[in-house]
């Protein structure tokens, strides 16, 4: 079975990526799996090195959105992609906007090693 960590870096990393175009999206949501069942309606992908997203765990704690307290809040921008459901978007052919950011990212971590598994929110 898939670990919580493997999964947050299924979803979320893409270090050698970057969205060379509008279809960005639309691939990466597939590839990754998640157009599967239904279409995810809101994704990042962070384009920065695993080591640097795994150290922000041991950066700004904050409460998550959930009320938990295990949220840590990146030092510096990161570069990232949004991906966000298109309201045409007909399952299972899932269409996504795709929109390059430069944010501060918030995961929650867990376990020992103390690593990411969920993205809460880019600011
Ligand atoms: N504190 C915690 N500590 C430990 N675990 C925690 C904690 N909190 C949740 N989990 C777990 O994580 C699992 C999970 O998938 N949570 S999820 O909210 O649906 C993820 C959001 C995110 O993927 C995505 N999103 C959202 C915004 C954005 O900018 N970018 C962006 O990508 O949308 C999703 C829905 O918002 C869930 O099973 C829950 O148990």
């Amino acid at each position: 079975k898939e670990s919580w960590a493997m999964k947050f870096q299924r979803q979320h990393m893409d270090p050698d990526g970057h969205p060379s175009n509008a279809s960005y999206c639309n691939q990466m949501m597939r590839r990754r799996k998640m157009t599967e069942g239904r279409c995810k309606p809101v994704n990042t992908f962070v384009h920065e090195p695993l080591v640097d997203v795994q150290a922000i765990c041991f950066q700004g704690n904050i409460t998550c959105k959930n009320g938990q307290t295990n949220c840590h809040k990146s030092s510096s921008s990161m570069n990232i992609t949004d991906c966000r459901l298109t309201n045409g978007s007909k399952y299972p052919n899932c269409a996504y906007r795709t929109s390059q950011k430069v944010r501060q990212i918030i995961v929650a971590c867990e376990g020992n090693p103390y690593v990411p598994v969920h993205f809460d929110a880019s600011v």
